[in-house]
């Protein structure tokens, strides 16, 4: 999956690739609708996101999705899938090809904001590129920040503020629902790099605007982190580059430097994953 969405970032200027959500008033959550057609990938398809973060706390999935592939010769349906576990892994998957340019090679301690589901595909997709000897979480509770630290082993520890869980860390992942920014330039090793995958509306933010300014900015769209990310909206900071940008090198890797990969997730991403699980069960 990594290796594929490398090639996506790339490619996606082909694609509708906008998250236009729809809002459904009475809860004030959303229904994201993300539909993608891909001529280089040659893939038709769309996903139906519900994401509601208070399921969270009647124990409900925050995120319901489900995606349709067409046939791009006709129109017609091919297949309707589950798209959570889509989401979850190629969302990690993007995050992890960002990290594999612009984080320190030779990181080892990983802090993550959050625990959830994005939370564990991300550190399971990290750790196919570093080796991480400390992996701190956080999260709204101590709780959840526990079961996930249980479930990683010996390395992961559950911290009881963002400040002790970043401090130390080289690369960030920051997977809530929060609002408001969570992570502040102050507790930021200079050089670390942030996965800021959260606040995926224009008045939501998750990240300080001061680091957001602070650091050198990378997004997966560029047309879509001005639409939909408030964390770069409401903090001005200027777009260094998109992901696939530096993949083509047209675009420096700042590994150096402290960097933000804002990631909002593009439907080109679920439409290919989608397409390799047809292709997969083709061949079994
Ligand atoms: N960029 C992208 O492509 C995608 C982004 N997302 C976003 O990633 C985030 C995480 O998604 P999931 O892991 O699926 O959600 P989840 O509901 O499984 O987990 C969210 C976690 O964040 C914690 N949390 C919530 N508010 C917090 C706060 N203020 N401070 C610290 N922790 C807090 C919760 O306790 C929970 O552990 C959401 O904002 C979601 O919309 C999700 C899918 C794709
Ligand atoms: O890309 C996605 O899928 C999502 N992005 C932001 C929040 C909901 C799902």
């Amino acid at each position: 999956m990594i290796s594929y969405i490398y090639m996506i970032l790339i490619y996606h200027n082909d694609c509708i690739k906008y998250l236009t959500t729809v809002a459904i008033k009475i809860n004030l959550w959303f229904l994201g609708v993300m539909p993608c057609f891909s001529a280089h990938e040659h893939v038709l398809a769309t996903k139906l996101v519900a994401f509601y973060p208070t399921n969270y706390d009647k124990g409900l999935p925050t995120h319901m999705a489900t995606l349709m592939v067409f046939d791009p010769e006709n129109g017609s349906l091919k297949a309707i899938m589950d798209g959570e576990v889509i989401t979850n892994l190629r969302t990690a998957a993007a995050s992890a090809v960002a990290t594999k340019y612009l984080a320190n090679p030779k990181s080892q301690v990983l802090a993550i904001i959050g625990a959830g589901h994005q939370a564990r595909s991300h550190h399971q997709a990290l750790s196919t590129l570093f080796n991480f000897t400390e992996v701190n979480i956080y999260s709204r509770t101590l709780e959840s920040a526990e079961k996930l630290s249980q479930e990683i082993g010996s390395t992961a520890k559950a911290c009881s503020s963002v400040e002790e869980a970043v401090k130390r860390a080289d690369i960030i992942v920051t997977v809530t629902f929060s609002k408001v920014p969570v992570l502040f330039a102050k507790w930021v090793k200079p050089g670390a790099h942030v996965n800021a995958v959260g606040a995926c509306r224009p008045d939501w933010q998750e990240i300080d605007p001061d680091l957001m300014r602070g650091s050198v900015l990378y997004v997966d769209s560029r047309e879509g982190a001005m639409k939909e990310s408030g964390d770069v909206i409401l903090s001005k900071a200027e777009v260094y580059a998109e992901v696939g940008e530096v993949v083509n090198g047209t675009k420096e890797a700042f590994c150096e430097k402290t960097t933000v990969f804002k990631s909002l997730g593009m439907a080109v991403e679920d439409a290919v994953s989608a397409n390799l699980v047809l292709a997969k069960l083709r061949t079994t």
